[in-house]
């Protein structure tokens, strides 16, 4: 066994780690390691307070709460837009807490998607996550235009990761809206977005990213960018709870352009009590909310960003490249032999925040994991996604996994189940 393999080298990575404080913040479960923050992120405690204060200021001041109380329900969500616009580069008229990464799509296109003349079409990847497409597909149809022709889809050469020059090259006069993910749901790879965005306005194209598996994880910097657009949601690194309410950016360029998919909470707030029939929308990125704010599922997000403000979005990306480093290192040295193929990139620009390992037995290992104590998830018909999280991960965690890994396999433990994949992971 080399050094880097012994446990005793994990816990020389866990002393030096100066992140390694804000585990104690988080609820995690004894006998239990945590790798599906990539899915869903664990309780810490300033959210569950952030929760509990919110609540008591519906029990102390009833309607009053969204004007007076501790955190003002009527402003909450320009507050916890302000709060994440550093982990993204933006500013903070450019960033609402909003809806969810689908109705804000639905919102983004309703209001960047004008098809004119021969420019109709909508480009997006081959392995995007199924929502979007379907958002795209319905928005198309919305316009008369069928999704068929009008819908085109980068195609993979390996069916796990995209080339950013076969996304430029696919960048003709006939499209109007690009939307892509910052990083693909299931290979982790993170696209470059900032050279991807430079590419679509030469050509006069509007371009959008979901952020969903970059946000709190990577840093970004959407308003240097120019980025039309972004969405995201926060239950996953944000740690904002099941269900918690996403986000959306847009560009100060574009600031000011009218809401395609309008409603009251669109309004400039001074006058949204005017009660007039004709919306005179705000001229931030608060114009593309639509109703009333689901308060209990923003508030953990107050508690939950201030960790992230504590650490620094810098100081996570480090620690998770590194977590993710370790994780593949050991699966290369202890795992091979056992026929787990490594299929996100490997190199540090192009990896998001979780590892993809691929194997033919994945959704019965993924079931003798969670027997065993390890909470991965699974993506059919071959994924187990591993998310070592920088805020409450450590490397002993991942070596542990490492070890339950090899007992599972080398004692053929996984047999006791069926490959089929659970409900959700
Ligand atoms: C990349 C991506 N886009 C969209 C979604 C769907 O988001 P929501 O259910 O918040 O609309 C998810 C996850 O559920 C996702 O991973
Ligand atoms: N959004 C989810 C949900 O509502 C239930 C269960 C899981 C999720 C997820 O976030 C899945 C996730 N986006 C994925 O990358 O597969």
């Amino acid at each position: 066994m080399s050094l880097s393999q012994s446990i005793q080298y994990a816990k020389e990575l866990d002393d030096q780690d100066p992140l390694s404080h804000f585990r104690e913040e988080f609820y995690l479960q004894p006998n239990n390691i945590y790798m599906d923050g990539n899915s869903l992120g664990l309780l810490s405690k300033k959210a569950e307070s952030s929760l509990l204060q919110s609540l008591n200021d519906w029990k102390v001041n009833g309607i009053d709460g969204w004007t007076k109380g501790n955190e003002p329900w009527f402003y909450m969500a320009e507050k916890i837009g302000s709060m994440t616009s550093s982990l993204i580069g933006a500013r903070s008229e450019e960033t609402i807490t909003t809806g969810s990464i689908t109705t804000n799509l639905h919102q983004m296109l309703s209001t960047f998607y004008k098809p004119e003349g021969r420019k109709t079409k909508i480009l997006a990847d081959s392995l995007t996550f199924p929502s979007d497409v379907y958002a795209i597909k319905s928005q198309l149809s919305l316009h008369g235009l069928s999704p068929e022709l009008h819908l085109i889809q980068v195609k993979s050469d390996d069916g796990r990761t995209i080339k950013e020059a076969d996304i430029i090259a696919a960048m003709d006069d006939e499209v109007a809206l690009i939307l892509l993910p910052s990083v693909l749901y299931r290979s982790g790879q993170l696209l470059d977005m900032k050279a991807l965005t430079k590419a679509a306005h030469d050509k006069n194209i509007i371009i959008g990213f979901d952020l969903a598996h970059s946000i709190g994880v990577v840093p970004h910097e959407l308003h240097d960018w120019g980025i039309d657009f972004a969405v995201w949601c926060t239950y996953k690194y944000l740690n904002s709870g099941p269900g918690g309410v996403g986000g959306l950016f847009v560009h100060d360029k574009h600031l000011g352009k009218r809401p395609g998919l309008a409603g009251w909470f669109s309004s400039k707030k001074e006058v949204q009590f005017d009660m007039s029939h004709d919306l005179d929308h705000a001229t931030s990125a608060s114009a593309y909310q639509i109703g009333t704010p689901h308060i209990f599922s923003m508030a953990p997000l107050i508690g939950s960003l201030e960790l992230f403000q504590q650490a620094g979005i810098d100081a996570i990306r480090r620690k998770s490249l590194s977590l993710t480093r370790y994780l593949m290192d050991l699966t290369k040295e202890t795992l091979q032999p056992f026929g787990f193929s490594i299929a996100n990139p490997t190199k540090d620009p192009q990896r998001g925040g979780h590892i993809c390992l691929e194997h033919s037995e994945a959704a019965r290992i993924c079931k003798a994991l969670k027997a065993n104590g390890v909470v991965p998830d699974f993506r059919s018909p071959n994924v187990i996604r591993l998310a070592p999280i920088a805020l409450y991960s450590s490397y002993e965690d991942v070596w542990n996994v490492i070890q339950i890994l090899q007992d599972i396999m080398s004692n053929q433990k996984y047999k006791d189940y069926s490959n089929e994949r659970n409900v959700i992971a």
